[in-house]
């Protein structure tokens, strides 16, 4: 298989198909793009509840939280690993940073799609090309995007970390859809309103609908643990 700087790919004795049959559904990544507030959070912490009340595997990756630790800021490196490792390695939000940002998140979500886990992440990702380097990564079908599509009037109308307003005051520089680009999705999977006209258990339940149609989760009606 691939091989550089004398690395060798493993092949594992437990197959992903052995894992998936153990857990009654198959793997995927679950990618919600959209802007900021746009209601991508919300939706994933819906859509997780109402996978473990279907006994089916997840995993949530979120910006904030991702950005807390595997991503950490070069501010919050430097404290820990001094200047030079905080350089290189701290991510903030111009487009390199958000590049490498959706790169590692890409890598680990594939990590948890390989184990027969439903990843679901929630991430800005402006770029096309970062995500669709996400996607090509990926074997076919793992990847399903949904654009979280809330216009930015609704998103800076509910403001809800105060982030716009800073952003329209120049005290945040390069912030998505005010001063930095969003790139909306050219054919995404799923389209979701999260504009405050259905619930985001009704979204949630879309979402799964799909699923089911898919067939990574078994029909609503079936247990997976029979
Ligand atoms: N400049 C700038 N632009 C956009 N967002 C900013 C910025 N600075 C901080 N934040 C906060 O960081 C959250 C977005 O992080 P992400 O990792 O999802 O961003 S990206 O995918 O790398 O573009 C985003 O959180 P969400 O509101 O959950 O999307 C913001 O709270
Ligand atoms: N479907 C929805 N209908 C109404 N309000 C929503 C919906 N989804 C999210 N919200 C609200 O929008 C705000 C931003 O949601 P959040 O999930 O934090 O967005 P993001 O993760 O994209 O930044 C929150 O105050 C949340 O309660």
């Amino acid at each position: 298989m691939t091989s550089d700087l004398h690395l060798t790919w493993h092949e594992h004795r437990v197959s992903r198909e052995d894992r998936e049959r153990l857990n009654g559904h198959r793997g995927c990544v679950i990618w919600l793009t959209g802007l900021s507030g746009s209601g991508k959070s919300t939706l994933a912490n819906a859509l997780d509840h109402l996978l473990l009340e279907r006994g089916v595997r997840t995993v949530v990756l979120d910006g904030d939280n991702v950005r807390h630790g595997l991503n950490a800021s070069p501010e919050r490196l430097r404290e820990t690993h001094g200047e030079e490792f905080a350089r290189r390695f701290g991510l903030g939000f111009s487009a390199i940073d958000r590049e490498e940002n959706i790169r590692r998140i890409g890598a680990v979500a594939q990590l948890f799609c390989e184990a027969g886990i439903i990843a679901l992440t929630a991430f800005i990702s402006p770029y096309r090309i970062d995500r669709r380097r996400v996607r090509n990564s990926m074997r076919e079908g793992d990847f399903i995007e949904v654009f979280v599509d809330t216009p930015l009037e609704v998103c800076e109308r509910r403001d809800p970390k105060g982030l716009y307003k800073k952003a329209r005051a120049g005290e945040i520089k390069h912030f998505t859809g005010i001063d930095d680009p969003y790139e909306t999705p050219e054919s995404p999977e799923l389209v979701v309103k999260a504009d405050g006209e259905r619930t985001p258990q009704a979204l949630a339940e879309d979402i799964i609908a799909y699923l089911v149609g898919r067939q990574i989760l078994p029909p609503l009606d079936s247990n997976p643990t029979d």
